[in-house]
């Protein structure tokens, strides 16, 4: 191909995904200039100079507070993450945080890596020493899920299956979500009502505005007496300080999260690790494949899906000729598409246009090719915020 798709990666993305760029058709690296797409995993983007030449950003993940979404829709640029392509491998070590703590794991490793001595002196030191080391199981007790989205729901599942009581929150659960939701999950009807109930509380939310600093002192005083919380969602939603005084003030069993910080580093009661979430072959493989095949049909097709800004739009091909227009979501955008269109002699095989928030997207199949002025013609709308044409190739 004379001029190949350049696609530009910020972290390592796992190969399983990045093969399947056609070798012919993509340049894929870690220093391409003028890339057409950027694959991004934990990087921030926030300071970057972002090229003009990009036409998507895609997370290899679920969290897209990295990337500056708001900038990239203010330039047409869709955001794409690999929605619930990790949530398994999420779900699993909230699973085991709930047991590290539950059964003082971290601080009985300690224990024993220090023990010396011969076998009988270590055999006594055991048997004296384990006392301190006793926990509690987790059949019985009750978890608290805030955010239901991919991770929640499974986390959800697993703890009924251990034969925990679930109770959750989420007032924005999508439809799908809630059909899929466990009808023993018991719907908490506020934050403060899931923590006085819930001996382990464990958040699946996105850090947005709404969402930094959700657990703060006044929610820490909310929880339940000796309960444990786990963060495997972002440091930003929870106050560490906060947290710490209640571990101090014995008023929290434990704290588990994914995010180090020098806050709690070495606190009593605290575990942390680092940022392991999504670090498995699948999940790290799921991710990168869902988001390259979506990058793919975008580029070549402008289809998409799972993005965090634009609706999902996908429309068979049925002409050698599209183009897709973002544009802003407001009135007589499309009228004066098809206008522009008609005026120069274009007739629309088939068009279809939907909208999200402030964004909306068309695609518009057309009978004939659309020719470069046309294209900056219809660039120049008020309102439209990148056009792309999308010839099928030979
Ligand atoms: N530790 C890791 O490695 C790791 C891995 C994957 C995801 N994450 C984090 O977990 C988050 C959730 O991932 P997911 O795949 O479940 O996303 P998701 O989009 O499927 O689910 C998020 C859910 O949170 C809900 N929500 C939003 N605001 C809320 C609020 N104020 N109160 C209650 N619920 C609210 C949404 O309605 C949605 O159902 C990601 O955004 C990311 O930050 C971390
Ligand atoms: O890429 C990772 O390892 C972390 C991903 C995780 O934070 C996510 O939001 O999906």
């Amino acid at each position: 191909m004379a001029n190949p798709y350049r696609i530009l990666t910020l972290n390592k993305i796992s190969a399983q995904g990045l093969k399947r760029f056609p070798a012919e058709s993509y340049q894929v690296a870690s220093d391409v200039d003028l890339p057409d797409a950027i694959l991004v995993r934990s990087q921030v983007m926030h300071d970057m100079e972002i090229p003009a030449s990009v036409k998507a950003i895609a997370r290899a993940g679920a969290g897209t507070n990295n990337v500056p979404v708001a900038k990239m829709s203010a330039r047409g640029i869709p955001v794409f993450n690999a929605a619930g392509a990790n949530a398994n491998a999420v779900k699993e070590l909230v699973i085991a945080g709930m047991l590290l703590s539950a059964r003082n794991i971290v601080p009985a490793l300690q224990f024993v890596a220090g023990l010396a001595g011969d076998d009988a002196t270590v055999h006594k030191l055991v048997e004296d020493g384990k006392k301190h080391f006793a926990g509690i199981e987790l059949r019985g007790r009750t978890l608290g899920v805030i955010g239901l989205g991919a991770i929640g729901r499974q986390v959800a599942d697993t703890a009924l299956a251990l034969g925990m009581r679930v109770q959750g929150y989420d007032p924005e659960i999508t439809v799908e979500g809630a059909w899929s939701l466990s009808s023993q999950v018991k719907k908490a009807q506020s934050i403060e009502e899931l923590l006085r109930h819930s001996d382990f509380v464990t958040l699946h939310v996105p850090l947005l505005d709404a969402t930094r600093g959700l657990i703060d002192a006044s929610r820490v005083k909310a929880m339940k007496s000796g309960s444990v919380l786990l963060n495997f969602s972002r440091d930003a939603i929870v106050d560490s300080d906060a947290v710490l005084a209640g571990l101090h003030e014995k008023h929290l069993r434990g704290y588990v999260c994914d995010f180090p910080s020098q806050t709690l580093q070495g606190q009593a009661g605290v575990v942390t690790l680092p940022h392991l979430g999504a670090s498995t072959e699948e999940a790290e493989e799921n991710c990168a494949v869902m988001v390259v095949d979506q990058v793919r049909d975008y580029l070549e097709h402008g289809n998409i899906a799972n993005t965090v800004n634009f609706p999902t739009l996908i429309m068979p091909r049925e002409s050698a000729h599209r183009l897709a227009v973002a544009n802003a979501n407001v009135p007589n955008m499309l009228g004066q598409i098809s206008s522009a269109l008609a005026g120069a002699g274009i007739n629309i095989h088939t068009m279809m246009n939907k909208s999200r928030g402030e964004m909306a997207y068309t695609l518009v199949d057309t009978d004939s090719p659309v020719p470069p002025q046309l294209i900056a013609q219809i660039e120049a709308i008020q309102g439209v915020l990148m056009v792309r044409c999308l010839p099928l190739s030979e």
